[in-house]
């Protein structure tokens, strides 16, 4: 289907968002009124720009406050009305979205709105305009899109028909299967946003919480596919009010906009395959859809590169890791133990500190997830191998991290690429270490929500609802991406505005944590300390006995129970930008010890304060 985005959803002027839309592939845009009002471009020159940019203008809003009024009032709404249309005329946008009233309404009655929304109809007729009638959630006597449907109904008039916006739909928790009773071509208009579950008003929801398609909790495959089964033909047109994304490089967040709508058409598109409706069936034809993959299976490496990777390599020695090669023609080197593969890499790492720069997923079909990646247009990274090295594909994730695609090797089979390394030691034996358990990102507030849609729409991975979690620095917003089974988990926290630098973190999942601990410690290394108000809390929270807490404080463990199973886990002090976590699940435990991580964020703190004094000391020496 065609698609278009609203300039609300961009920072910038104009022009600026003009061009943005363009070039990010949008085929249309809807006007947004204050956007018109504050550029210096007639609206001769708009339209003469849009054709030269080949965007269409779809659409002009908003009218508001229209119907339902007395008499005097209809008659100043009209004239309101048609200064508008001779604007429309001059822009050529044909279609006018029109809000169902707020504030000005006195008359409650169905009959009253569809007989002024006739007139309305017949006025707009008379300047070739179509009026989109949309409920907002808030309107004072329409709130809910099944009755403006039913005034559009009886107004009855070619001119005047519905805009569907899912937000106002799905906020109310308006069930949106009824749209399937809506015939497609009285649909003028559909506005598509995501957002959050959240408990607030609904006019504040709306205006700073709205999320592009993937993002947020609504589920709008459902919705665009119950859309295409109607015979709708006009463009899905993002509306999305939100105050990151006004405030965001306006090209990128059209091109993550863009990205969103590819990403829901394929959804509906598979939705209406789904239902396996007939009528569905056919009229979901319109729905572009992309390259499908199976979510990836597993973490195949991690990839940490700094100009000095030693200190790293010291602290995987102590968890137990075993040197497994030096590349053949790069200064990369290989640790690893069990699935496990960490990959130290100081190539082009000129006065970098130790960061996580890349990661590596195990897909069952690598070719085909690199067309969807390509299909979604994520920037891939160029990556200069050798003839007889394995070329794996990759993208830029937001944050700058590399990810890569490998296909999934048979059981128990080391990935191709391992190959590569030399004159590395044989895995330690017994060894305990499962695979990754999870890599957490941090992103600023301005990569996040893209982010969430880049593991969303690119990887198939799931975003349950976001949690908070409490650190020194305020709350952090934390989402975890994942997939069913949990073989990729991937926790995404906002760092707080003070910290950019916050640490990221790679997780490595064992059957054994106490002997890990014990060797770590004989190997010496230093545990991020627990401090022991937090045995204290536990020994409350969990009823322990003293024998079980007084283990956990002797080796610095942290302990999480959940509703099913247990969580025993410890972290490593900080190289740079990232540190180790060692985990054990027990018995179905899902989660990732949220519980723990304030403690874990405040201890971090600490020793960072610590170290700033130490280098202020010197550096006054
Ligand atoms: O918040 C508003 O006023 C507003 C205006 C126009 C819309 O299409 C909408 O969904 C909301
Ligand atoms: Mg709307």
């Amino acid at each position: 289907m065609r698609t278009s985005i609203a300039t609300v959803c961009l920072s910038g002027s104009l022009e600026e968002k003009m061009a943005a839309c363009a070039e990010a592939g949008f085929d249309g845009i809807e006007v947004f009124e204050p956007d018109l009002v504050g550029s210096d471009l007639s609206p001769e020159e708009i339209r003469a720009r849009a054709t030269r940019l080949g965007l269409s203008l779809d659409l002009y809003q908003p009218l508001r406050d229209f119907e339902g009024v007395d008499e005097a009032t209809l008659t100043d709404n009209l004239r309101r009305a048609e200064a508008r249309f001779v604007v429309m005329n001059r822009l050529g946008i044909d279609t006018v979205l029109v809000c169902s009233n707020v504030a000005t309404a006195t008359v409650e009655s169905d009959e009253v709105a569809a007989e002024q929304l006739r007139r309305l109809g017949d006025l707009a007729a008379s300047y070739g305009v179509r009026v989109a009638y949309e409920a907002l959630a808030w309107g004072r006597y329409v709130d809910d899109y099944r009755r403006a449907w039913r005034i559009v109904e009886r107004a009855d008039h070619p001119a005047v028909g519905t805009c569907l916006d899912s937000f106002h739909i799905l906020s109310r928790g308006h069930d949106p299967a009824d749209i399937a009773w809506i015939p497609g071509e009285k649909i003028f208009f559909v506005q598509l946003a995501d957002a959050p579950r959240l408990t607030m008003d609904v006019l504040s929801w709306s205006r700073h919480h709205r999320l592009f398609p993937g993002e947020g909790d609504f589920d709008l495959g459902g919705f665009v596919a119950t859309v295409a089964g109607t015979g709708y033909a006009g463009p899905l047109s993002l509306e999305v009010f939100n105050d990151t994304f006004r405030q965001t490089d306006t090209h990128r967040t059209a091109a993550h906009a863009l990205r969103s709508l590819v990403w829901l058409q394929d959804q509906a598109a598979r939705r209406a395959d789904d239902r396996a409706d007939d009528r569905a069936d056919d009229r979901a034809g319109g729905l572009a859809t992309i390259s499908r993959v199976a979510p990836p299976a597993a973490v195949d490496f991690v990839e940490v590169k700094a100009e000095d990777t030693s200190a790293v390599e010291t602290m995987l020695d102590q968890l137990g890791l075993t040197f497994r090669g030096q590349h053949r023609t790069k200064p990369v080197r290989l640790w690893s133990a069990g699935e496990v593969r960490i990959v130290l890499n100081e190539q082009h790492a000129r006065d970098l500190e130790p960061e996580v720069a890349g990661i590596g997923l195990q897909v069952e079909d690598a070719v085909a997830a690199e067309a969807r990646a390509g299909q979604l247009a994520v920037a891939p990274v160029p990556r200069r191998t050798q003839a007889d090295e394995q070329r794996l594909a990759g993208f830029a994730a937001p944050n700058g991290l590399e990810v890569f695609l490998a296909e999934r090797p048979a059981p128990g089979v080391q990935p191709a690429w391992t190959h590569e390394f030399e004159h590395g030691l044989a895995p330690e034996d017994p060894g305990c270490y499962l695979a990754v358990d999870h890599v957490n990102l941090v992103h600023t507030w301005q990569e996040h929500d893209e982010a969430v849609l880049f593991w969303t729409s690119v990887l198939g991975l799931d975003a349950p609802p976001a949690t908070e979690v409490a650190s020194p620095q305020g709350l952090v917003r934390s989402r975890v991406m994942r997939t069913a089974d949990g073989g990729v988990r991937l926790p995404l926290n906002v760092a707080p505005q003070v910290s950019p630098e916050y640490p990221e973190h790679v997780a490595l999942a064992c059957s054994d944590i106490w002997s890990v601990a014990a060797r770590a410690r004989a190997r010496g290394m230093e545990f991020l300390p627990v401090p022991d108000n937090y045995y204290d809390d536990l020994a409350a929270r969990l009823g322990l006995d003293a024998a079980l807490l007084d283990r956990l404080r002797s080796h610095q463990l942290l302990l999480d129970r959940g509703p099913e199973g247990e969580f025993l886990h410890f972290y490593t002090r900080r190289v740079g930008r990232v540190f180790f976590e060692v985990v054990q699940r027990a018995a179905g435990y899902d989660g990732y010890g949220a519980g723990d991580a304030p403690v874990r964020l405040a201890s971090q703190a600490r020793l960072d304060r610590v170290a700033s004094v130490g280098r202020g000391r010197r550096g006054r020496s």
